[in-house]
């Protein structure tokens, strides 16, 4: 039931893509499904270039047949359509359930705005319970770690950090760094959180999208319905 909404959600949104536009393509299971529509809609001769957030949606779009760029070439994009781990009433975010949260904030950041697409399990009163993905360099990582836990402490957080894939294989993003999932709970101050993450050095980057997701096309049992922030 919950890809039949990812799909449905993912189908929607693509009344927002026009022809002549430049376009954000993110990465994850819903997103799949809206390079797939996406793809239809080209062959049939919808004409949009797109900018993939990940390795792996960039060979889909090809695959697809789907026009590809990169933020060089096109360093500003109409719109970015991308999935989410959880989505709040403000239409905060967490992302990087798949690793990919870097290149789809970089992306999201270029593009006038980002719209999500979700099944409705991805809403959430506050986020947190959704592990938070910190995308952190390889050297250094546990100076980086203890910064991390410093940072949590301090925030009245839980500190309970897990290397994503663990020490004998750890998950490498396209970028060439690992991953920290923190396990919150609530997060009480989402942005406060975010800049001080980011503050630290050896942090690439953090799954929380604060003040970027313009609308959201949030799919359940009672069809698809589009969310704005409260
Ligand atoms: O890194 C992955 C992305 O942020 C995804 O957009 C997010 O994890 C949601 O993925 P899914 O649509 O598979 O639930």
């Amino acid at each position: 039931m919950s890809d039949d909404w990812k799909r449905l959600a993912a189908e929607a949104a693509l009344d927002e893509v026009r022809s002549g536009m430049k376009i954000g393509i993110g990465t994850g299971s819903t997103a799949e499904h809206f390079v797939r529509a996406l793809g239809r809609a080209v062959a049939g001769g919808l004409d949009v270039v797109g900018v993939p957030t990940s390795e792996r949606t960039a060979a889909l779009a090809r695959e697809l047949g789907i026009r590809l760029a990169t933020l060089d070439e096109i360093p500003a994009l109409d719109l970015t359509i991308d999935g989410a781990d959880e989505i709040d009433p403000a239409l905060r975010l967490i992302k990087g359930g798949g690793g990919a949260h870097l290149r789809e904030k970089i992306v999201a950041a270029a593009s006038a705005t980002l719209i999500v697409i979700a099944d409705h399990t991805k809403l959430v009163p506050v986020l947190g319970k959704f592990p938070l993905p910190i995308e952190v360099v390889p050297f250094g990582l546990g100076a980086t770690r203890a910064a991390i836990e410093h940072v949590l402490a301090r925030h009245g957080l839980p500190v309970s950090l897990s290397l994503r894939g663990g020490a004998d294989h750890p998950f490498v993003t396209d970028g060439g760094h690992m991953i920290l999932d923190a396990a919150l709970g609530a997060i009480p101050d989402p942005a406060a959180l975010a800049a001080d993450l980011v503050a630290i050095p050896g942090v690439v980057e953090h799954g929380l999208f604060i003040g970027l997701a313009g609308k959201a096309y949030v799919a359940g049992p009672d069809g698809v319905r589009v969310v704005t922030a409260a």
